[in-house]
C-alpha cells in the first residue's frame, strides 16, 4: 500500500473533548506559559507552540510538557528547499511532539513525508492561513479564486503525498473531509466563542459549529490565553465541544 493510501490511524476518542482542543500557548515567554497550563490544569491536556513562543524557549518547554504527560502541536509552518525540510522534519521528530505544520506545497509536504518516515511524528499541511480571505490571495499574486477552492485543491494534494492531517478553517472541514478520506485529522484554527473578538482571523467558527462541521482538533489560542480566567475559557469551549 502506498504512503497515500495508507494515513496514521486516527487516535482521536470521541469520549474526551479535552483531547480535541489544542491550546495555542501564544505568549512572550516560558514563564507566562508555565503559569497558564498550571491555571488550566487537568482542563487542557494538548499544547500548540508558535513562532513567539518557539523562539523565546518554546523547545525546551515543549519537552517538559511531554514529560508531564501534555502533547504538543510544533506549529512552525515550514517551507523551504525540500532537503531543508526534510532534516528540520527529522530533527523535531525526535522530540516526541505530535503534530508539526508545513505549508502545503507539494515539493514542502513530500520532504517532510520523507523527514518523518519511521517516526511517530504526525504532520499537518496548512492549506490556507484562517486570517485569509479571497481579496488576500489575490494581494498575494494569485488568480482569483475564493480560499475554498484553493483548501480543496490542496488537501487533494496533501492525501496524494500521504499527509496525516490538514489545516483549514471549519468553514471547510466538512468539504475537507470528503476529499481526504475518514482517517486523517483536520484541525481548525480560527475558532471563536460566539461574541469573542476575531481579530485578526477572517473565516471564524464557534466551537460547536467547527465539531458539527467533522473538525477532529480545534485551535483556540487569544480565547484562552487573553481570558481573565483561562481555565474557565477552556472548560467553557470542552462544554461546548461536548454538547455540539
Ligand atoms: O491557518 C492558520 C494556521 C495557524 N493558525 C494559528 O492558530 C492560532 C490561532 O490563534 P487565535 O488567537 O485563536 O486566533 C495562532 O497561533 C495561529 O498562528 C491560525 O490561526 N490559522
Amino acid at each position: 500500500m502506498s504512503n497515500a493510501e495508507s494515513p496514521s490511524a486516527n487516535p482521536v476518542s470521541k469520549g474526551d473533548m479535552r483531547e480535541r482542543l489544542i491550546i495555542g500557548l501564544d505568549v512572550p515567554g516560558v514563564e507566562e506559559a508555565r503559569s497558564i497550563v498550571t491555571r488550566i490544569g487537568d482542563a487542557g491536556t494538548f499544547y500548540k507552540i508558535g513562532y513567539q513562543l518557539a523562539y523565546a524557549g518554546g523547545f525546551e518547554f515543549a519537552r517538559e510538557l511531554i514529560g508531564q504527560g501534555k502533547k504538543i502541536f510544533l506549529d512552525l509552518k515550514l517551507h523551504d528547499i525540500g532537503n531543508t525540510v526534510e532534516e528540520g522534519v527529522r530533527s523535531v521528530a525526535r522530540m516526541g511532539v505530535t503534530f508539526l505544520t508545513v505549508h502545503a506545497y507539494p515539493q514542502t509536504m513530500r520532504a517532510a513525508v520523507a523527514g518523518k518516515a519511521g517516526s511517530d511524528l504526525r504532520i499537518l499541511a496548512v492549506t490556507v492561513l484562517t486570517s485569509y480571505d479571497d481579496n488576500d490571495l489575490i494581494e498575494a499574486g494569485y488568480a482569483p479564486v475564493p480560499a475554498a477552492e484553493l483548501v480543496s485543491r490542496r488537501a487533494g494534494q496533501a492525501r496524494d503525498i500521504g499527509i496525516d492531517g490538514i489545516v483549514c478553517a471549519a468553514t471547510e472541514a466538512r468539504r475537507v473531509r470528503g476529499i481526504v478520506g475518514p482517517d486523517r485529522f483536520i484541525v481548525t484554527p480560527g475558532i471563536r466563542p460566539a461574541g469573542s473578538d476575531a481579530g485578526d482571523q477572517k473565516r471564524v467558527v464557534t466551537p460547536g459549529d467547527a465539531i458539527r462541521n467533522g473538525a477532529t482538533h480545534l485551535v483556540v489560542a487569544r480565547p484562552i490565553v487573553k481570558a481573565a480566567d483561562p481555565r474557565a475559557a477552556t472548560q467553557a469551549i470542552v462544554r461546548e465541544m461536548s454538547e455540539a
